[in-house]
């Protein structure tokens, strides 16, 4: 009882807030005819959704309410144009068959994990969307009077100065909508907002929904089993069982509704647990009825069963004013300030981490010392020539492993971030592209610097300062290739696949890399060229033959303890190994090309992953296909 009214109070100061500088927008009313989805299973196909109509209206909240299965998110997605593969049907807004690529940037959809950018508090996060989203459209002071509105609307007041990881679930629910209620989009899609939260929260957040869709905006949410108190709130309630309609119209109507199917709801019952137990079965075989007399949701009977009461007409705000001009809805800012705004954020995150910036530092001193110590001294050693050659082959291991393992953990994660902010149009992906690699890489060179500036003097290199130069180079440009390998491979796969395949890929890369040393002068076949030269290791291990051996005359020194040393003249040794040849130029050249193209690879993959294209989709069938065979096969 004390819940119910606390929420009520709740509900009641949300109604308070006033937004006044958002941006207008047209209010936009989504139906939808004979919508069908279906995906493949194994060798046939699986229907999800079953011929259903409906319309959305603006200026309403709406519920899709069901059982557990019954497809209410794949309406959801499909709806949102978040699955277009296996969709069929018609979907019209304000009438018009629906361009999908227009509708996208006129909906936002917030999706049921509330993932947010970590490290930055709740107003830097609302700050930086609005600079994403808002774009030059508004002056910065306007901006800060849009942000704090949705703070206040939203009730993050208290929180605003709190880093997103540390928020409650309700405050992290509400800061997803925050952010995508800045740029006013004219329909929103939220996937169970009030999942994880308790009775209060869940009455804020829709109470905060309810005054959304009050602004002209059409608002519509899955719900997983609400209170009855909570279920009085929708405007509109939308029944999905087993893929069919069961029922849409105001909430009031669902008693009458089922009364008439003489499906009497029990006084002390829930009116959305009983029609939930009645389409799923509980009470018989009724959906059939239900989906029958709803005609699969095209009748429009029980649409107005029951007007609002005039106290909340009266709340109306007319946010999106009729007459709005068709707005350019573009992304909010060009591409060059969503690089700028995208670096600065990502920077921001970075240099907040401290606990990951210090692990990295200790792990690379620890490397750098145990590395250095085990090659102690070797560098001008003639009797340690091949050692000092097993040396630089372990730097290299080391400029791979380290800068690729955190990405293969990190990045797939960030994957799952970047999917919502892109499909809610943030920005572009070459300027997150460009900004993530820009970001990252002085962090990959301050501490490849860290391990050098330890092995190197350690290890008794040559302390010329060309040479040092070429071999950091060679070394940070190996790293950062690495670095850039672990994105691509993490953009289109999950964090166990990742960590599997990018150690796995780097095995053969190893191997090629060292495939032929010792043969002298004589050259390997054809194909062992070409398949050798695949390895971006290779080129980093000649690069760092040239820097420490490259135009060297002097011989190295031959200890007293020894009579003879045969590496001890530089040259010789390089004939033996077959790396006379070896320039530094051509090697960073190729280096340098290898970069560019792993960057490239890595925009592509992610590219194909957020938007995929026919080719790409065609794969991914024919690898599931695939996949479902071998699964089939082993049984
Ligand atoms: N890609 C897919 N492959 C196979 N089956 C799928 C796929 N996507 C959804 N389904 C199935 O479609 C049905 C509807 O799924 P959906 O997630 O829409 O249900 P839901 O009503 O949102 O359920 P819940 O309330 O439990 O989240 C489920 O049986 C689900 O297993």
């Amino acid at each position: 009882m004390e819940t119910s009214s606390a929420g009520a109070g709740v509900a009641r100061s949300i109604g308070r807030g006033h937004l006044s500088h958002l941006p207008q927008r047209p209010p936009v009313t989504l139906a939808f005819h004979d919508l069908t989805y279906s995906v493949h299973v194994g060798t046939g196909s699986k229907i999800i959704l079953r011929g259903i109509h409906g319309e959305f209206r603006s200026g309403q909240l709406t519920a899709i309410l069901g059982p557990s299965g019954a497809g209410k998110s794949t309406l959801l997605n499909v709806l949102a144009g978040y699955r277009v593969e296996g969709a069929g049907g018609h979907v019209y807004t304000n009438g018009e068959p629906r361009d999908l690529r227009q509708f996208r940037k006129l909906s936002r959809y917030i999706m049921q994990e509330d993932l947010l950018q970590p490290y930055i508090t709740v107003r830097e996060a609302m700050a930086i969307a609005a600079d994403l989203k808002l774009g030059a459209a508004i002056t910065g002071r306007e901006k800060i009077v849009v942000v704090d509105e949705i703070i206040q609307l939203l009730m993050l007041n208290k929180a605003k100065d709190t880093t997103t990881e540390r928020l409650s679930g309700g405050e992290r629910k509400r800061l997803s909508i925050a952010l995508e209620l800045l740029n006013n989009p004219p329909v929103i899609f939220l996937d169970e907002p009030t999942t994880g939260l308790d009775e209060v929260a869940s009455s804020m957040c829709v109470s905060l929904l309810k005054r959304v869709a009050r602004g002209g905006r059409t608002v519509v949410c899955s719900v997983h089993t609400p209170s009855a108190r909570l279920f009085a709130h929708f405007d509109h309630v939308y029944v999905v069982a087993d893929g069919r309609c069961a029922y849409h119209g105001a909430a009031a109507g669902v008693v009458p509704f089922l009364h008439c199917l003489h499906l009497s709801c029990p006084t002390t019952h829930n009116p959305a647990d009983f029609i939930i137990d009645v389409s799923c079965g509980e009470y018989g075989p009724q959906a059939d009825k239900m989906v029958a007399a709803i005609e699969n949701g095209r009748s429009h009977q029980w649409r107005d069963y029951a007007v609002a009461d005039s106290s909340q007409e009266l709340e109306l705000e007319q946010l999106n004013s009729s007459g709005v001009e068709t707005c350019n809805l573009k992304h909010g800012s060009t591409s060059w300030r969503q690089f700028r705004i995208l670096l600065r954020r990502m920077m921001l995150q970075t240099v907040r981490n401290k606990g990951y910036i210090w692990l990295r530092v200790c792990l690379h001193l620890c490397l750098g010392l145990i590395t250095g110590l085990l090659f102690q001294n070797m560098g001008y050693d003639a009797s340690k020539t091949l050692f000092n050659f097993g040396f630089c082959y372990a730097c290299l291991i080391a400029m791979m492993y380290i800068p690729m393992m955190p990405v293969l953990l990190a990045f797939p994660r960030e994957v799952q971030l970047i999917k919502r902010e892109y499909f809610n149009r943030w920005y572009g992906l070459k300027a997150y592209y460009a900004a993530l690699v820009v970001s990252r890489t002085p962090a990959t060179i301050f501490f490849s610097l860290i391990y050098l500036a330890l092995i190197y003097p350690i290890t008794s290199q040559p302390l010329e300062l060309s040479r040092i130069l070429m071999f950091s180079t060679i070394s940070i440009t190996v790293a950062l290739i690495s670095e850039s390998m672990g994105t691509a491979i993490s953009s289109t796969l999950s964090i166990v696949n990742s960590v599997f395949l990018g150690p796995v890929l780097s095995v053969p890369l190893m191997l090629l890399a060292v495939y032929g040393y010792g043969s002298g002068d004589q050259p390997l076949p054809f194909i062992w060229r070409i398949v050798r030269s695949s390895s971006y290791l290779r080129y980093g291990m000649e690069g760092l033959i040239a820097a420490i051996y490259g135009e060297r005359k002097e011989d190295l020194v031959c200890p007293d303890d020894k009579d003879y040393c045969k590496y001890k003249s530089i040259v010789t040794f390089l004939r033996l190994m077959g790396m006379s040849g070896v320039s530094f130029w051509f090697d960073f050249g190729v280096l340098v090309v290898i970069l560019l193209l792993m960057n490239f690879l890595g925009y592509y993959l992610l590219r194909q992953r957020l938007s995929p294209n026919y080719a790409y989709r065609s794969i991914k069938i024919i690898g599931n296909y695939v996949k479902t065979k071998m699964s089939m096969s082993h049984q």
